[in-house]
Parts: structure tokens; sequence; C-alpha cells
């Protein structure tokens, strides 16, 4: 992840549309005495959990499709985790990597899984955002686990030797749909959300145990989807200019890997470090991204009238 801090570093020091106010990062810090308010993973009681493989599977399957929701007002992250869920609840067969590519009926293969079919998975009644993407996605999985994977998820977590680093990796390596990252002045800026969001949820879910063990979780940086920066923006932390203010006041879109895009989510994961390194060295204690991560985004989803930038994009 030393390529996700040194290039969002380097979007910092050249940001013309977004700052990081230094001073509120630190009145931030100082308001909870540099102790991060524990938020239990799956607070909202959204999520699968067999405390097995098929959580793996269904962890993987979930951050594959972790991206842009808001351009359907009713559409939000816990549907699909829940739609996923209750997929899973009904059938334990229902992600299995060879479903993820087709569609089977009474034993005979009729088709790839296409949108009307992942729509049936998740009990959602009308098209999804980026749709055809998320089915293409799906269909990537679903190949690249049965070809290298036994077509198992957990197989995948198995081979990274308990680092979060190494699966991350890994995930980029042989699944193209989670290669988040922006060009950015010239510069390849690396953002990796999704895939370091999948090492997160294991560590969360198995409670650093079993699939969820990694010897190096302090790695990973914070995960730069809409939700965190509209937070930190609206605590001070993050300034935007007036251009880019009112962009987003209006409903705008950013368009995905524009400079302000980047901007956003690079100051984004900066200021998390900061914020890490400040808590460490004011208050000598140690936390993870990962931490900052699940109490900055429970604040951010409780808080409905939070205004977040929006950009199409398959990667958050
Ligand atoms: N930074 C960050 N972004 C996260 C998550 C999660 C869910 N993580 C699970 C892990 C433990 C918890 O118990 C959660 O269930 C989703 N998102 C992003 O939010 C956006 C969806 O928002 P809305 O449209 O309002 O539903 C979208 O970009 C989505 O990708 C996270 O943890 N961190």
């Amino acid at each position: 992840m030393e390529d996700v801090r040194r290039t969002t570093a380097w979007v910092v020091t050249r940001a013309s549309h977004v700052k990081v106010d230094s001073s509120e990062l630190e009145k931030v810090v100082d308001n909870i005495q540099g102790s991060i308010p524990k938020v239990e993973w799956n607070f909202e009681g959204i999520h699968y959990f067999d405390n097995g493989p098929l959580t793996v599977q269904y962890l993987f399957v979930l951050d594959a499709l972790n991206f842009c929701f808001w351009p359907d007002k009713d559409l939000s992250y816990d549907h699909l985790a829940l739609g996923l869920k209750a997929a899973l609840q009904n059938d334990k067969s229902a992600l299995d990597a060879d479903r993820l590519q087709s569609y089977t009926e009474m034993g005979i293969k009729l088709s790839k899984m296409l949108g009307p079919e992942l729509r049936e998975l998740l009990k959602w009644p009308r098209p999804l955002p980026l749709e055809e993407e998320r089915v293409r996605l799906l269909h990537e999985v679903g190949l690249e686990l049965e070809r290298s994977f036994k077509g198992e998820a957990a197989n995948l977590v198995k081979s990274c030797g308990n680092s979060a680093v190494t699966l991350v990796a890994l995930v980029a390596r042989y699944f193209p749909g989670f290669r988040d990252h922006s060009l950015y002045k010239g510069h390849q800026v690396f953002l990796y959300k999704r895939a370091q969001i999948f090492a997160a949820d294991l560590w969360g879910a198995f409670k650093g145990q079993g699939y969820g063990r990694f010897y190096d979780m302090s790695s990973i940086t914070i995960f730069a989807d809409y939700i965190i920066p509209a937070v930190l923006r609206q605590n001070g932390v993050l300034k935007y200019s007036s251009a880019l203010s009112s962009s987003i006041d209006s409903n705008d879109e950013i368009a995905p890997g524009s400079e302000e895009e980047v901007e956003i989510r690079a100051c984004t994961i900066h200021a998390v470090e900061k914020m890490r390194e400040l808590i460490e060295s004011k208050f000598r204690k140690q936390v993870l991204s990962v931490e900052m991560d699940l109490w900055l985004w429970s604040c951010g989803v409780q808080n409905p009238s939070l205004q977040h930038h929006r950009t199409l994009s398959i990667y958050y």
C-alpha cells in the first residue's frame, strides 16, 4: 500500500481544487482525544456470516459490486448486502463461480448472467446503476475464480500468507475490475478502494482470526468512496474550491479521472493518514485506518443530509 500513500501524497502537493486543512484536522483529533470511537463491523446487521469459506465468497462478490449506488435514490449499499445475504440463505450455491458466469434453470445452462438475473438475485425491481458493468465484473470474478482458485474466493485468501498487502496485490493482479487507479497530471495514482475493503471486510467479519488474520492490517489505507470525503468536508478537514463546492452542492456530476475527482479521493486518503500520524505523535496511540474508516463511514451513512460528490465509477 506504499504506492497508495506515496502517490496520493504527491497529488496533495499539487492539488488546486481540494486542500487538507491541518488545523481542522488537529481539532478533530483533539475532540476525540485520539481515541477512535469503536464501531462494530456489521453494526447495521446486514451481512451474511457463517464463519466459513462461504462468507469469504459472499464478501468477495459483495466487494466486486460495492460501488455507485447513488444514481438510484432508493438504492444503498445495504440493499446489495441484504440481497446477497438473502440469496445465500435461500440457496448456498447462489454465489458459486459457475453461477456468477451463467444462469442455469433445471440444470440447463441458458445464458451468461445478465442484468435481469442480477436484479432477480438481489430482488431489486428495476435496472441497477451501471448494471452492465456489474454483470461484466461478476463474469470476471466467476471466470477467474474458476480458472485460478478452484472457484473459491477462500483459496484466493489462503494464498496471501496472512498478508493484507499481498491479498490486495493478488486481487488487483487477477481481477482487472479491482484495479482502481487514475492518471493525475501524467502520474499514476493508486487508490484501490474495493480491493482494500475486501481485506478489511475479512478482518472485520472474522474478527482478525481465520480468514481474517492479517499481520499487516496497519498497511491498509482508508477507502476513498463518496461518503468519507463528504464527512471530512463537513468537519472542515477537506476544503474545496468554490467552483468545486458549488458543483457538488448542485449535484453536478464530477467526471471520473478529472483532476477534481482524483484530488477529492487522494486528499481523503492523505488526510486520514495525517490524522493517524497525529494521534500517534500527540496521544501515543496506534490506530488503524480501517478503524478510522469504520467510524467516519458510520457517521456519514447515518447523516442522510450529507452532500457527496457524484461520479459514475466502477471503483467506489
Ligand atoms: N469507506 C467506506 N466506504 C464504504 C464502506 C461500505 C460498507 N462496509 C461495511 C464494512 C463494515 C460495515 O458494517 C459496512 O457494512 C460501503 N462503502 C461505500 O459507501 C458508499 C455507499 O453509500 P450509500 O450510497 O449511502 O449506501 C459506496 O461508495 C460504498 O462503496 C466502508 O466500510 N467504508
